[in-house]
């Protein structure tokens, strides 16, 4: 270890100048390339997946009841930065969220016309249930500050760097998929996942132990919904 590194340990032996989520993200590494990585992700990267009525049920269909219940989160997320956070610019943060949101109900209205799905008979999958299941159990008063923030970080960044991957060089994403790889891969989406990251790092190092490692937990509850979400897709989950 450099010098300089052993002067930062705290008491407790652990450095500090390596933000939490930079530390999670070595910890577990394969679990959270196990979502943005996922088979069904690098099939649309490869231009080999089928976009059959079934795929895009899944990806418009299942993927609008998802957001439905993300959005009542994400208010309470709002909630609780308004009450707990001192930086006034947290609130901005999650408010440019909640609009995109809105922005993106509207989209996948649009293409379910487009594609002739209707919104309001998809039944929601066990996959999908389970999933905004635990985004409710997340949106309680106990819930702490940090590891709402935390959970709302993760399910933004895995998304965005899972179709930020589809559009990287060598990628053959069809034409059909392309305003969904853009819609989240995006490069000012990504900015704004970095800036839920940097809340979730200041609003953590000020945290107990306790609701640090709570943090953690939560953080791969998501990852592993998201692989259970994209498992939909080979129909059996
Ligand atoms: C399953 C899932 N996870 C994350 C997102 C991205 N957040 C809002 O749109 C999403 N749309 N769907």
């Amino acid at each position: 270890m450099e010098k300089e590194e052993t002067a930062k340990m705290t008491v407790t032996g652990a450095t500090n100048n390596i933000p939490v989520t930079e530390t999670w993200m070595r910890k577990h590494r394969l679990l959270y390339d196990g979502a943005t990585r996922h088979p069904f992700i690098l099939s649309i990267r490869q231009g080999s997946v089928d976009f059959s009525s079934f795929k895009r049920w899944l990806v418009i269909g299942q993927d609008y009841i998802f957001v439905r219940s993300f959005v009542p989160f994400v208010a309470s997320v709002l909630m609780k930065s308004c009450k707990e956070s001192s930086v006034e610019s947290d609130m901005e943060v999650i408010l440019g969220g909640m609009a995109s949101l809105a922005d993106e109900i509207n989209w996948f209205k649009k293409e379910a016309s487009k594609y002739h799905v209707s919104l309001t008979s998809v039944v929601p999958q066990n996959a999908n249930v389970t999933y905004c299941r635990f985004l409710e159990s997340l949106t309680g008063q106990e819930i702490e500050y940090p590891v709402a923030i935390t959970a709302f970080w993760a399910i933004e960044s895995v998304y965005q760097q899972s179709f930020a991957h589809c559009l990287e060089e060598g990628g053959r994403v069809p034409q059909e998929l392309q305003e969904t790889c853009e819609r989240w891969g995006n490069e000012g989406f990504g900015a704004y996942c970095n800036s839920l990251r940097d809340i979730v790092d200041r609003s953590l190092q000020k945290a107990s132990a306790e609701v640090v490692s709570k943090a953690e937990v939560c953080f791969l509850s998501v990852v592993e919904h998201e692989v259970e979400f994209w498992n939909m897709s080979t129909g059996d989950a």
